[in-house]
């Protein structure tokens, strides 16, 4: 760990204490890690869940011990919440409701999540002079105007149409019964306040603007680490989908184009913002990697050709299915067509850039992911089988839940 740490100006940095609220989930795990390991800061990490970041917090003979610590507690009713901003000198806000399935499903807790409960966070920060670095999502640019014009338009071509820009670009969302922009309206909503706090009380911030980050860690299994009928966030999905044999569903046809930025490439950005105040307060930040554009059907093949070179095992003769929306999330599903964002803000102001390429950060993360669930799969894989024989044997109906299940069903029989 570097104790000499010099800011983009080249002044020292001081050691600081950072709150940091959603510390146990995808993005608060790699940023604990990256505290821990290169800088001297300390971390007050809240969180209900902490199994990410346990590898962090035991034993106490790690190299970082007393600079990390750990405290349950749910943001919604907990009275400690004040007195945690007080003792430090940054809050970072992660916490949050944050998966596509859950919008249309729970909008109500999606609401409350990303909005009601983010408001005493943002209220303890403006009144004690706390400064904030506030995670809200790219999600906030909706729809691109492209998406509206005629098809054979050329304006289509034309990047103001689609590049999705801080300062000048629309937010775009569908009607009211299209619940899916519950998240993306508390997201935009606890932004403005944000930002009014900023210009009417003085409130030190910085917001980011994820795109699609994504890398080892990130949400869950189901059935392994999650619940077995949850739906994470696509690379969760696909990787569950290639980890039990089965083909990856397609929703709409996959036709929506995302950006995907390596989990680490995108810690480093953060850690700029944390340490560079001067230059980040008072900013909106996108962070993602323009490079990395694909739409999800070619995301799907470019995982399955990964998947297929890190375990080694050959991929399904028709390794994809379309399902339709309403089928795969429910009434008021509905997408964001493109998501390129524009660096230039992040550029100017502290120099990032992201590096990796998303052949390069599929495979590191799919090697992590086949390292650590393959073998629970194929133990949960066997389990299921033997219920269904022992099911059969009774009489009973045979249920085979997927398709690779039904594949192994048959070769077993
Ligand atoms: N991962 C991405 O690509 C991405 C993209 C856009 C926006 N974001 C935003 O970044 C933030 C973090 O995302 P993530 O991918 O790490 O999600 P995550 O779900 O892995 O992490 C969120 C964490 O917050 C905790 N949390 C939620 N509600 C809480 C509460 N009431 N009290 C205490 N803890 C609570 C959860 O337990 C979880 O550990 C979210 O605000 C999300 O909207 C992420
Ligand atoms: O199995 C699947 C899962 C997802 N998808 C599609 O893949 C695309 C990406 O889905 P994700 O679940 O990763 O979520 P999205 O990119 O739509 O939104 C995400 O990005 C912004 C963040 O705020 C949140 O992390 C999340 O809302 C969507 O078009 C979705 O419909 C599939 O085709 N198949």
């Amino acid at each position: 760990m570097a104790t000499t740490r010099m800011d983009l100006d080249g002044r020292l940095i001081k050691p600081i204490t950072i709150c940091m609220i959603g510390a146990g989930g995808f993005i608060g795990s790699h940023l604990c890690e990256k505290l821990m390991s290169e800088t001297p800061h300390k971390v007050l990490a809240l969180d209900v869940y902490n199994d990410k970041i346990k590898h962090l917090l035991e034993p106490d003979s790690l190299l970082w011990a007393g600079r990390i610590q750990f405290h349950r507690l749910n943001i919604k009713h907990d009275s400690r919440l004040e007195a945690l901003i007080k003792m430090a000198d940054l809050t970072i806000n992660l916490a949050a409701i944050c998966t596509p399935a859950d919008y249309n499903t729970r909008p109500l807790d999606t609401i409350y999540s990303n909005f009601i409960d983010a408001l005493p966070v943002v209220k303890y920060c403006s009144e004690n002079n706390k400064r904030l670095i506030h995670f809200s999502t790219c999600e906030v640019y909706g729809k691109t105007i492209q998406s509206f014009l005629p098809k054979d338009s050329p304006l289509r071509q034309d990047p103001a149409y689609y590049v999705l820009k801080e300062d000048t670009s629309p937010c775009i969302f569908g009607s009211i019964e299209k619940q899916r922009w519950s998240y993306a309206c508390a997201k935009q909503l606890i932004e403005r306040l944000i930002y009014a706090e900023g210009a009417e009380n003085g409130l030190e911030f910085t917001i980011v603007r994820p795109f699609n980050w994504i890398g080892p860690r990130m949400d869950f299994i189901p059935g392994i680490d999650g619940p077995s009928e949850g739906v994470p966030r696509v690379l969760a999905c696909f990787s569950n989908n290639l980890l039990r044999h089965e083909p990856l569903k397609l929703v709409d046809g996959g036709q929506s184009q995302r950006t995907f930025v390596y989990i680490k490439d995108a810690i480093e950005a953060v850690l700029l913002m944390i340490e560079n105040p001067d230059r980040a307060n008072g900013h909106i930040f996108n962070v993602g990697n323009p490079n990395n554009e694909v739409t999800v059907r070619q995301l799907a093949e470019m995982m399955t050709k990964v998947y297929t070179k890190v375990s080694g095992e050959p991929a399904l003769e028709s390794p994809t299915i379309d399902v339709s929306s309403k089928e795969f999330y429910g009434e008021g599903y509905d997408d964001s067509d493109k998501r390129i964002p524009d660096m230039t803000i992040i550029n100017k102001q502290l120099g990032w850039n992201p590096k990796t390429s998303l052949w390069d950060l599929l495979e590191s993360t799919l090697t992590y992911q086949h390292r650590t669930y393959a073998e629970a799969i194929k133990k949960a894989m066997k389990f299921k089988v033997g219920l269904v024989i022992s099911d059969v044997s009774l009489g009973g109906a045979l249920f085979c839940e997927t398709v690779g299940i039904a594949k192994f069903c048959q070769e077993s029989f």
